[in-house]
């Protein structure tokens, strides 16, 4: 059922929940739980959009007379790249932004691992029949795309102790190692440190690119995916954001909390033909850039962010118009330095897909370029964004009485002393409990951490653009000038 609506979603959900577990409990019905039944709702909401008259042609795309969701369309010229784009940011505006791990994120990696599938047939592992990992990879991004499932994934080890490696740890299988092969597939043991959007129908399981070992082979290289309702697959959420507030009161927090998972594999079978990768610590740490997925999802990204970052400039002049402060000319300053920043991000969002070029496995693929600039940029800017908030909106962000205050007996003072220069007590309120949100609340808070981390380590990002590009030319015209031999011309002395 290609396309599929949110009805589809919810209860595909209901009826194969993932494993969670939020506050000591289980959580039995994702689409109920007071924790997550919203979030489920939204995303039922975005899966919504795409069958919505007006917007289904941007948003899915037709292939063998089937109607996908556009996030899954293999791009092969820049108009493609063009309506990707457009549909990663129509997406993107439902949330204003905020749900970082929407399913469109994951949809462009099973796309450009699914196209690049051939990498995984050199895995030394494979070649058994039915240890064809190339065509599991293959298969499996149909398999997604078909199903319009819904993803989530865990890269990276638990922060038990980073100056050790997996193997090194107090336990072999603290970090997710393979115990053993069987007929039907391996078996893994230990954890993941992370996986947002665990409400999901799948994970996906890749080391991240920083996979350490001293071996060329190691039971921590691995690539597969899996059910979230796998056998001995648990789920440990972080504390919600969602604490059954009005949406009028936490207008983000009530709708959007995506969730956070620490993920455990207690003995989880993967059956072969969902073993994507094998033992390869090479292969397993080349395998997002090789098969060129992380551009694909840096494009996703670039996307998100220039449609979180309009909201961030949409708020603070709305907060400028409704207390008057336009007229001051740090006020204008600071609404300028979020201008800047959209045009930064949009402008590298428009040289990424212009310098697009067809890879080896016939995918248009935006340029790498613009897109590390990107996630190397934002990530180093995006603190600015909630603080320009708090500057701009300064007490108005803290005092704001609830929808049930207002409803209260203090209700016409809260009108009359809360109103705004040009708008109700009632909208003025509304939109500082937004720009809270964005910036202040326990939901503005983790979205500051998932800003710095979402892609990686900043540091460690800086090293790896510092290794791959290519600084030479730039060298060698330094070189040049230096070398440069003429003479100045003298200055005629005349008397
Ligand atoms: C809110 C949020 C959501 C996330 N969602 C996902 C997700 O959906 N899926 C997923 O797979 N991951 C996710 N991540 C994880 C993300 O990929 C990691 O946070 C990121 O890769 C950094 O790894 P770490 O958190 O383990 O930090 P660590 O590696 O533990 O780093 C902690 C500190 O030590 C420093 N450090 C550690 N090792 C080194 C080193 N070798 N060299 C230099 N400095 C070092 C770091 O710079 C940092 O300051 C998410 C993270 C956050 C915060
Ligand atoms: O490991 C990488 O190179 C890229 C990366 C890091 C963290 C993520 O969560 C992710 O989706 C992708």
């Amino acid at each position: 059922m290609p396309a599929i609506t949110g009805q589809e979603f919810l209860d595909r959900l209901r009826q194969n929940p993932p494993t969670l577990y939020i506050d000591g409990q289980r959580v039995e019905d994702p689409t109920t739980h007071l924790a997550t039944r919203n979030m489920a709702h939204s995303l039922a909401g975005l899966y919504d959009l795409q069958n919505q008259p007006d917007l289904r042609d941007v948003l899915t795309y037709e292939e063998n007379g089937q109607r996908y969701a556009t996030s899954f369309m293999v791009p092969r010229t820049k108009e493609d790249l063009a309506k990707l784009g457009e549909s990663h940011r129509i997406r993107a505006n439902f949330s204003l932004g905020f749900l970082g791990r929407a399913p469109d994120y994951m949809n462009a990696n099973v796309m450009a691992a699914g196209m690049g599938a051939d990498y995984f047939a050199s895995c030394t592992a494979s070649g058994e029949g039915k240890r064809d990992f190339a065509a599991n990879m293959r298969r499996y991004y149909e398999f997604v795309r078909n199903n319009d499932l819904c993803l989530t994934h865990a890269l990276t080890n638990p922060q038990v102790n980073r100056a050790k490696m997996a193997s090194e740890m107090p336990d072999p299988y603290i970090a997710l190692g393979v115990v053993e092969e069987t007929e039907e597939g391996v078996i893994v043991r230990g954890a993941r440190m992370m996986a947002t959007l665990p409400i999901a129908d799948e994970i996906l399981v890749f080391p991240s690119t920083v996979l350490k070992e001293n071996a060329d082979k190691s039971r921590y290289a691995m690539g597969f995916a899996l059910p979230c309702n796998a056998p001995g697959l648990s789920f440990q959420c972080r504390e919600p954001f969602d604490v059954g507030r009005d949406p009028e009161d936490h207008p983000l927090g009530s709708r959007f909390d995506e969730q956070d998972a620490f993920v455990i594999f207690d003995d989880v079978l993967v059956p072969w033909e969902r073993v994507f990768l094998l033992y390869d610590v090479e292969l397993a740490n080349k395998a997002y850039a090789a098969t060129d997925a992380v551009l694909h999802m840096a494009y996703q990204v670039v996307n998100l962010k220039v449609a979180k970052t309009e909201a961030f400039l949409g708020t603070a002049q709305s907060i400028v118009n409704a207390i008057g402060s336009g007229q001051f000319q740090h006020v204008q300053s600071k609404v300028a330095e979020i201008i800047v920043m959209l045009e930064i991000m949009k402008a590298l969002e428009v040289a990424a897909r212009d310098g697009a070029t067809l890879n080896k496995y016939g995918v248009m693929t935006p340029a790498r370029g613009p897109l590390d600039a990107a996630r190397n940029y934002y990530p180093a800017v995006y603190a600015r964004l909630p603080e320009l908030l708090q500057y701009l909106g300064a007490s108005g962000i803290i005092m704001m009485p609830s929808k049930a205050d207002r409803e209260g007996p203090l209700g016409p003072q809260i009108a009359k002393y809360l109103q705004a220069g040009n708008a109700t007590a009632e909208e003025r309120l509304k939109l500082f409990r937004l720009a809270w949100d964005m910036s202040m609340s326990s939901f503005g808070g983790r979205q500051s951490l998932y800003e710095k981390f979402f892609f990686g380590d900043p540091v460690r990002m800086h090293s790896a653009l510092y290794e791959v590009y290519n600084k030479g030319p730039y060298v060698d015209r330094i070189q040049a000038f230096l070398n440069r031999s003429e003479k100045p011309q003298q200055e005629e002395v005349t008397a």
